[in-house]
C-alpha cells in the first residue's frame, strides 16, 4: 500500500508516518496540496498530514484542503512530541538567515527573537527539506530548524537544541483517505472522536449558538470548533467541529438530521481514535 506524506525524508510527518505504516511504501510530497490530491486521484491509499501544533495551533491550510476536497475522510488521528533544533552546516560557523516551515519558525518565535535578532528568516516547505538545502549549500550562510534526524540524514550540526518557546510542544496529524474508516494502530489510544464540517447557510445572529446547542442538550461533548474563512467574503465561515464523547448512532443522525433542518451544510469527516506516537 503506498502512503504518502509531506516530505522529504526526515520531516516531523516522515517521522509520524512511519510509526504508522511501517510496513508500507512511504512516498515523501512536496506539499500538503499534493498529499491531498495523490488521494483524490488515487495515486496513494491514505497521505499522513499535520492538522494542529500546541504551540502554533491550526495547520490552515489542512483544514482548507479538507474542505475543498469533498470525498476525503480522517481515518486516525496521531499526537507526536516536536522537538526543533537549530542546524547548520559542519563546516560553517556563522549564518545570517534561518530557514524553515513556517509552523516551526512560528514555534521558536521567542527564541530566534531573543538571541538571533539579526538573523533574516525565510519559508521553505517543511523542516526537513530547510535542512536538505542547507546541506547542499556550504557555500550560503544559512541555518535551518529541523529535527535530529534530519541533522544526522543530512550530516549537519545542530549549534542549539531544543529551541521551540514552550517545553511541550505537540503536533497532531491526521490519516486521510477515500474510505470512511477507523484505523486500529498498536499505539497508546488518547481517545475517540468524530469529525464534522459545517456550514451555516447565511450570517444570521444566533446561527453558531442554534449549531451548538444541536450537541448541548443531546449532551455530546465537543472538543475542539474552528472557524476558517469560506474565501467567498469576508464575515463567510465554514466550522470544523470535533465530538469527543461517544458516536451513538441513532442520537448522532438525530443531530445531524436537526443541523440540516436549520439550513446547515453537513460532512461527516470521521468517526476514529486518536493516538500517541513516541
Ligand atoms: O516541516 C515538517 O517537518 C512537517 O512535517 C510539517 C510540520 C507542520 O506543518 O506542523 C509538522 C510538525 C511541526 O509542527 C512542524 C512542521
Amino acid at each position: 500500500m503506498k502512503i504518502a506524506y509531506l516530505g522529504p525524508e526526515a520531516s516531523f510527518t516522515q517521522l509520524a508516518t512511519s510509526q504508522i505504516f511501517n510496513d508500507e511504501k512511504l512516498i515523501p510530497k512536496s506539499s500538503i496540496l499534493d498529499c491531498f490530491t495523490a488521494v483524490k486521484n488515487g495515486d496513494v491509499a491514505k497521505a499522513v498530514v499535520p492538522l494542529e501544533n500546541s504551540i502554533e495551533g491550526t495547520v490552515s491550510m489542512t483544514l482548507d484542503y479538507l474542505y475543498d476536497f469533498k470525498n476525503i475522510s480522517i481515518e486516525a488521528e496521531v499526537v507526536m512530541p516536536i522537538a526543533h533544533h537549530l542546524l547548520l552546516n559542519k563546516n560553517n560557523s556563522d549564518f545570517d538567515m534561518i530557514i524553515s516551515h513556517p509552523q516551526a519558525l512560528a514555534q521558536c518565535f521567542h527564541t530566534l527573537e531573543k538571541n538571533y535578532k539579526n538573523s533574516a528568516r525565510k519559508d521553505f516547505s517543511s523542516t526537513a527539506a530547510a535542512a536538505k538545502h542547507v546541506a547542499e549549500h556550504p557555500e550560503k550562510k544559512i541555518a535551518a530548524i529541523a529535527n535530529s534526524y534530519a541533522a544526522k540524514l543530512y550530516d549537519l550540526k545542530i549549534l542549539k537544541k531544543n529551541i521551540h518557546d514552550f517545553e511541550h510542544n505537540h503536533t497532531r496529524f491526521i490519516v486521510i483517505s477515500l474510505v470512511k474508516n477507523s484505523l486500529k494502530l498498536k499505539h497508546k489510544i488518547l481517545g475517540e472522536k468524530t469529525s464534522l464540517m459545517v456550514t451555516l447557510p447565511e450570517d444570521h445572529a444566533g446561527g453558531l449558538h442554534q449549531v451548538l446547542s444541536v450537541f448541548a442538550w443531546r449532551k455530546m461533548n465537543l472538543s475542539k470548533i474552528e472557524s476558517r474563512t469560506l474565501k467567498t467574503g469576508l464575515g463567510n465561515y465554514f466550522f470544523y467541529i470535533n465530538v469527543a464523547s461517544e458516536w451513538h448512532p441513532t442520537i448522532s443522525e438525530n443531530a445531524l438530521e436537526e443541523l440540516k433542518s436549520i439550513g446547515a451544510e453537513v460532512r461527516l469527516l470521521g468517526h476514529y481514535e486518536e493516538y500517541l506516537l513516541g
